[in-house]
């Protein structure tokens, strides 16, 4: 006899949604979470990174309103206002994901670690083991550790707690012009800190396409520096600042001081410190369980994963949809369904935004891209946003519309139009039949899916 039908670990948003699931199948099941409750999405992660952009945005467009004839004296960064209402509006979040949690009765809800001992058993932080039937990893990822900013110590902080600073630094370093690097050093820097931007591999942001990932990295580096092919010589920590040794761009090799290092370069599963060696799950090439993503089972185990945990779509909307999966098949297992998964959507909140729709750039057979530029387009124009690009992908001999890349205004709206398109599996010439009003962004779109159309009507 097991304690429960279904143990959840991780009470992130993938593991409330399997815990929910598992119980509305009239299962036995149980959280366990040792670490700190209300999601990382509420607490460190989407909420809060959004808070600080629009404070910066909000700075940004007062700089920005001369541009339009209005005058204006220079906005000042009140830095305590400005994170006391970050932290409020992040707390007011965090507070609805308490009030869901606080519903779950206490012994539902246990307050440690847990690690495998055996395929049916954990044990826990505290020492006590429970068993279950089932079981559904839930337990999120942390950011990865970087070995060189070691010598910083101290001043390397991730977005686990760049929240909490007193005041916006003067200079920061960024490692990683990924998606959080891009978002929270341009928030930064439009709140007044000198940043320099370093990357490793050449990417930004995520963006796939060549040609809008060349012109992005442009765009970032004429706002604030960005490297991302950078070479660090060293890092250290002296007289309470972080001193980096790298080759500037301009400059050569220099020394400059930081306040501090804002490490963004990647996170990784938390699933390695689950004991998962003590289990009979097979790991991915990837070090993670290999699993299905239609039924969120690692392999025919009784084992199931869900969000960050697995290492592939780390965003919220995903970490939602797998817990419901990964709870509703572990609490009917052996019988388990695949899920509805919808079309991909990535969006970074930087300025210009960059949105990245259903197929990627790299895995088409014969690719045909229908584009357009912002820099002419009406609206963008007057509304001062007339930068960046789309790029509308295609199958050459298929006139469904597969995927998008876009640098440019509104990504965050033009993405949604198009994911929508692609899930319906709609073709070019459809979409094109739809209503396009005047002036708007979205005539941008239109555009580029009459190039796309012209591109298709020629191969
Ligand atoms: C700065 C930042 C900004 C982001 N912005 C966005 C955004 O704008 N849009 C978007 O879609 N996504 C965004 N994300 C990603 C999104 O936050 C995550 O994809 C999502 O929160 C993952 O949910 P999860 O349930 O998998 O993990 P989590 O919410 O992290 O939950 C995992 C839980 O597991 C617990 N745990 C770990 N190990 C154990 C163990 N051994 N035993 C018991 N419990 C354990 C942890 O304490 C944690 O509570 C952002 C992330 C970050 C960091
Ligand atoms: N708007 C959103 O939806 C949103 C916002 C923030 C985070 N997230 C999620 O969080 C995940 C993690 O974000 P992230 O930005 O940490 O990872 P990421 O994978 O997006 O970017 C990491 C970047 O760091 C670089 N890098 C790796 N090692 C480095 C090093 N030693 N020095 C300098 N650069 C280095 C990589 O080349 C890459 O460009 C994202 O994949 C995303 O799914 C989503």
């Amino acid at each position: 006899m097991k304690d429960y039908d279904v143990l959840v670990i991780g009470a992130g948003t993938a593991g409330l949604n399997a815990y929910r699931q598992a119980k509305a199948q009239g299962k036995t099941a149980a959280l366990i979470d040792g670490g700190p409750l209300g999601t990382t999405c509420a607490r460190v992660g989407c909420m809060p990174s959004k808070l600080l952009i629009s404070a910066a945005n909000a700075n940004h467009a007062v700089k920005k309103a001369r541009m339009f004839g209005i005058e204006t004296a220079d906005p000042v960064v009140n830095d305590e206002a400005v994170l006391k209402r970050v932290r409020f509006e992040r707390d007011r979040f965090v507070g609805f994901v308490m009030e869901g949690i606080d519903n779950i009765p206490e012994e539902h809800l246990i307050r440690e670690y847990a690690e495998f001992i055996d395929d049916h058993t954990v044990q826990l932080s505290g020492g006590r083991k429970l068993s279950a039937k089932t079981f559904v990893l839930a337990v999120g990822s942390r950011p990865r550790h970087v070995p060189i900013l070691d010598g910083a110590e101290d001043l390397v902080l991730s977005s686990d707690h760049i929240f909490e600073i007193e005041k916006i630094p003067e200079r920061v370093a960024v490692f990683g012009p990924g998606v959080i690097g891009l978002e929270l050093g341009q928030a930064l820097s439009r709140l007044g800190a000198d940043v320099r931007l370093f990357g490793r591999s050449g990417s930004i942001g995520g963006i796939r396409d060549p040609e809008i990932r060349d012109y992005a990295t442009k765009a970032f580096a004429e706002e604030f520096y960005t490297d991302t092919k950078a070479t660090i010589h060293s890092v250290r920590k002296e007289g309470g600042k972080a001193i980096i040794n790298y080759d500037h761009k301009e400059k050569g090799r220099i020394e400059e001081s930081f306040d501090f290092i804002l490490t963004a370069s990647g996170r990784v599963s938390n699933t390695d410190r689950l004991k998962l060696e003590n289990t009979s799950i097979v790991l991915s090439h990837r070090k993670v369980p290999a699993y299905s993503n239609s039924t969120m089972q690692c392999g025919d185990s009784h084992f199931f994963i869900a969000g960050d945990a697995n290492d592939e779509i780390p965003l919220l909307h995903e970490a939602s949809d797998e817990g419901k999966i990964a709870g509703k098949n572990a609490a009917t297992f052996p019988k388990v369904d695949p899920g509805h998964r919808r079309t991909q959507l990535g969006i970074v909140f930087s300025d210009p935004e960059i949105a990245s729709i259903g197929q990627s750039y790299e895995s088409f057979d014969e690719l045909v891209i229908g584009r357009v530029s912002f820099e002419g387009q009406g609206r963008s124009r007057v509304m001062g946003k007339n930068k960046g690009l789309m790029h509308l992908y295609a199958e050459k001999g298929d006139r469904r519309l597969r995927g998008a890349q876009i640098f440019g205004p509104s990504a965050e709206h033009l993405g949604h139009l198009i994911a929508w398109t692609v899930q319906q599996g709609l073709t070019v010439d459809q979409i094109l039949e739809m209503p396009f009003y005047h002036p708007v962004i979205e005539e941008g779109l239109r555009t580029a899916l009459q190039d796309l159309q012209k591109e298709l009507d020629q191969v």
